[in-house]
């Protein structure tokens, strides 16, 4: 049988993400419910490595629903990706006396956790909190909803410059190497076209677009560019469409780490709020080396190795959709 868990460390790691300190609070309330001692780990990886932890209580987590960022710093950890940086990690964990562990961060946090606990049987559960929602085992991941309303913010207020001179703005947007933002947001605007990661799309279907935007007199059009995309970056692709129509009036715009900043809406707290939950009840039921999602509105648990290794799919009908819709 399982050990009985008496008490849970909980991190953020990788980009912050809008939502992050709901889940933190969620996690530590819950905790803290169960009667199980919580500890809040600095910095991600790197902080469990040092040992950089305290024991938090309900006051700790008070009025940070509303905060973007992670009140508990995050981190781009190397060392955790060595053999000696994850045997670290688990002394520090031994010499808290922590049980478990709910990590919360993307794809990159999930692999690093899911090799721990193959080698030391720590229970881990993991949140999936990236702006980039490019998490198999859930719709969306925290951080997602805020950043794509920055965005369309954002590009409304491009628009009105765009209108306003007639120009043609490629707007480029986060997501690593996942489309998720840019498609939503090209929907979600009225982009004349989206260029993502997931598609092969070549120049000419860009003039192609472009020239069916021209001969139907639209007098500002917005491009949105996924910073993962394989034609380029928004400058170069800016670049080769000034070449072939250089009569347009060409902008661009890189929107940026604005896109991970900001107060969580409504949709991020309240998930986070029900993944936080979820994360610490399911290891207390022992769930381990899971990530908790929400899928077609029920929670679910997906192994860690699942959750990365499998991609999360764009949804052609976004894509169709945007294109019908840009005529
Ligand atoms: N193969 C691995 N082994 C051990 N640890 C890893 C591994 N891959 C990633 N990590 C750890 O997870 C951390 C976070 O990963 P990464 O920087 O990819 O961000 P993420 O969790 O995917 O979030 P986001 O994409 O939103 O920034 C890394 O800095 C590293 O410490
Ligand atoms: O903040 P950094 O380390 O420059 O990382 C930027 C990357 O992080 C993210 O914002 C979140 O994964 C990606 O969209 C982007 O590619
Ligand atoms: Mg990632």
């Amino acid at each position: 049988m399982a050990k009985a868990i008496k008490s849970i460390a909980v991190l953020t790691s990788g980009g912050d993400a809008p939502g992050m300190n709901a889940a933190i609070r969620a996690v530590v309330r819950t905790s803290i419910f169960y009667e199980k001692r919580v500890f809040g780990v600095r910095r991600g990886y790197d902080g469990l490595i040092e040992g950089d932890m305290e024991e938090l209580n309900t006051k700790s987590v008070k009025n940070i629903l509303n905060l973007g960022g992670t009140f508990l710093k995050s981190a781009r950890s190397e060392e955790f990706r060595t053999d000696e940086g994850q045997q670290k990690a688990y002394e520090q964990l031994q010499k808290h006396e922590i049980d478990a562990l709910v990590v919360i961060g993307g794809n990159g946090t999930f692999t690093g956790a899911h090799r721990f606990y193959e080698k030391f049987g720590v229970p881990v559960v993991g949140i999936p909190g990236t702006i980039d929602n490019d998490l198999f085992g859930t719709d969306y991941t925290l951080g997602f909803d805020t950043a794509t309303n920055t965005v369309v913010d954002c590009i409304d207020k491009i628009r009105d410059t765009a209108s306003s001179h007639n120009r043609l703005f490629f707007v480029e947007v986060m997501g690593r190497d996942a489309g998720f933002i840019a498609m939503n947001t090209a929907v979600a605007t009225g982009a004349l076209d989206v260029i993502l990661p997931e598609e092969n799309k070549t120049f000419d279907d860009l003039f192609g677009e472009i020239e069916r935007g021209a001969s139907r007199r639209k007098t500002s059009n917005i491009v949105v560019v996924a910073e993962g995309n394989k034609l380029g970056n928004s400058f170069e692709i800016a670049e080769k469409v000034k070449a072939h129509f250089p009569q347009l009036d060409t902008k661009v715009t890189i929107l940026g780490h604005l896109q991970r900043g900001g107060a969580p809406s409504c949709f991020d707290r309240v998930t986070a709020s029900k993944l936080g939950l979820a994360a610490v009840e399911g290891l207390l039921n022992g769930r381990a080396d899971v990530m908790v999602g929400i899928v077609d509105s029920e929670l679910t648990y997906t192994f860690l190795q699942q959750a990365v290794m499998n991609k999360a799919q764009l949804d052609p009908e976004m894509l169709r959709i945007s294109k019908i819709l840009a005529i």
